[in-house]
């Protein structure tokens, strides 16, 4: 039986995460959660799971569900997260918080050896460095929780690092791919809200719309893989259905297929190396879908995914600039202060006026991730 602990309990991968749980209690507990402010889908979960911890994101919350519950241990904000992470009962992390308040508990989780089952990509791009240096140094692997990252690395199993020709991703479009940029102009939030393939946090789903999601997800490969960026490569795919694939020095490409469902990629880095059954999952029917379709991606179409290009080529904290523009950005968007075209200008504007610091440490790290927002929260 592995103890689990998942930060982002109430979300899109947290709650797809519990029906994993909930498929194999002979094999997983519910040990602790985290999650923000939405105190009925964790009472729900507390109710059905009695996890022994709980992490809330401020104070406020905690009072609100003490009335819901007394007999638990609350804890709060990133330090709550980061002691349920470091807890010696905590067998497996699941890190599926939004955003680079990620961070700690992530390295966290390294430095107390745990298994570490990340889908906050975030993370990785905000501080690649740190924490592929810490799990190097600790001997911890990173499971992939995203999809497309999922799909490398069952590609990448049994191959040798050295034959790798490049990773291929594949990009859906997100909500806006028929559209053109003056077709742009006009979109709501609503609009971009409706992802065409997958069901998933609002953030995440803006970031498809703005390709920015791409952006990160070819910085979460740089690091999970330690593969170079001119060798990592995005086609644009409108099924969803070859999540990503890896071309190798004979020209074989190795992919991963299937349906669209967070709960494989999700169950199999809980159970890697092995595999289980997963009733809710289907089965994918090529006969019936016949046809699959790829285009190049157009960069001058899809901006935010050069500026990514661009961050994680020239490293240092600009990643970290690019990443907490961007979650600014997108905030901004969902409480329509700003508009759709407008996250490209504030991630570009915040790079742009950006002055690189090489190598930088967590608390440098943290420093300019907090006065990248700051600067953008005063102006909007
Ligand atoms: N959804 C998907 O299919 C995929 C998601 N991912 C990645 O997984 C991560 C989660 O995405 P998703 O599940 O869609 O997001 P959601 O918005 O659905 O869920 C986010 C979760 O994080 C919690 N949260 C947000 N801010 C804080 C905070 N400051 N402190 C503690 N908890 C917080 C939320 O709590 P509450 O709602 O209670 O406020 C919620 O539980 C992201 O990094 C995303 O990029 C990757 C691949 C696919
Ligand atoms: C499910 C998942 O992994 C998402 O990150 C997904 O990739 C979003 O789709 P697109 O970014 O390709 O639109
Ligand atoms: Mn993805």
């Amino acid at each position: 039986m592995k103890n689990i602990t998942l930060l982002g309990a109430t979300g899109s991968i947290g709650l797809q995460t519990i029906d994993v749980i909930k498929e194999h209690p002979e094999q997983f507990n519910l040990y602790a959660i985290a999650f923000g402010k939405n105190v009925d889908k964790a009472t729900e979960i507390i109710e059905a799971f009695k996890p022994k911890k709980v992490v809330v994101q401020d104070e406020q919350t905690r009072r609100e569900l003490s009335i819901h519950t007394d007999q638990l241990t609350i804890l709060v904000g990133k330090e709550g997260m980061e002691e349920v992470s470091a807890d010696p009962e905590t067998d497996v992390l699941v890190n599926a918080v939004m955003g680079s308040v990620g961070l700690g508990a992530t390295l966290t989780a390294i430095k107390h050896k745990k298994q570490i089952a990340i889908a906050n990509k975030e993370t990785l791009v905000t501080a690649g460095h740190l924490v592929m240096e810490a799990a190097k140094h600790y001997g911890v692997d990173l499971l992939p929780v995203d999809s497309e990252h999922s799909a490398i690395f069952q590609s990448l199993n049994g191959e040798s690092r050295k034959d790798i020709n490049k990773i291929i991703l594949t990009a859906s479009g997100g909500s806006f791919r028929d559209k053109t940029r003056e077709q742009l102009k006009g979109v709501t939030v609503a609009d971009a809200l409706n992802h065409p393939n997958w069901s998933m946090g609002a953030k995440i789903t803006i970031d498809s719309a703005t390709m920015m999601n791409k952006g990160l997800e070819v910085i979460e490969a740089h690091w999970l893989f330690d593969i170079p960026y001119d060798k990592i490569e995005v086609i644009q795919h409108k099924e969803s259905i070859i999540h990503s694939m890896v071309e190798y020095a004979d020209k074989s490409i190795i992919a991963q297929l299937g349906t669209p469902d967070m709960r494989v990629p999700i169950q199999y880095a809980l159970t890697y190396p092995n595999r289980l059954p997963l009733s809710a999952s289907k089965s994918l029917d090529l006969v019936e879908l016949s046809t699959l379709h790829f285009a190049k991606m157009d960069m001058d179409r899809f901006p935010c995914l050069a500026f990514a290009y661009h961050a994680g080529e020239k490293g240092g904290s600009l990643p970290t600039v690019l990443n907490a523009a961007n979650e600014a950005a997108v905030d901004l968007f969902l409480r329509e202060k700003i508009t759709f075209l407008e996250i490209e200008d504030v991630i570009e504007q915040a790079m742009t006026s950006h002055k690189i610091i090489e190598n930088p440490d967590l608390d440098t790290i943290n420093a300019i991730d907090a006065e990248t927002r700051k600067k953008l929260y005063e102006k909007y």
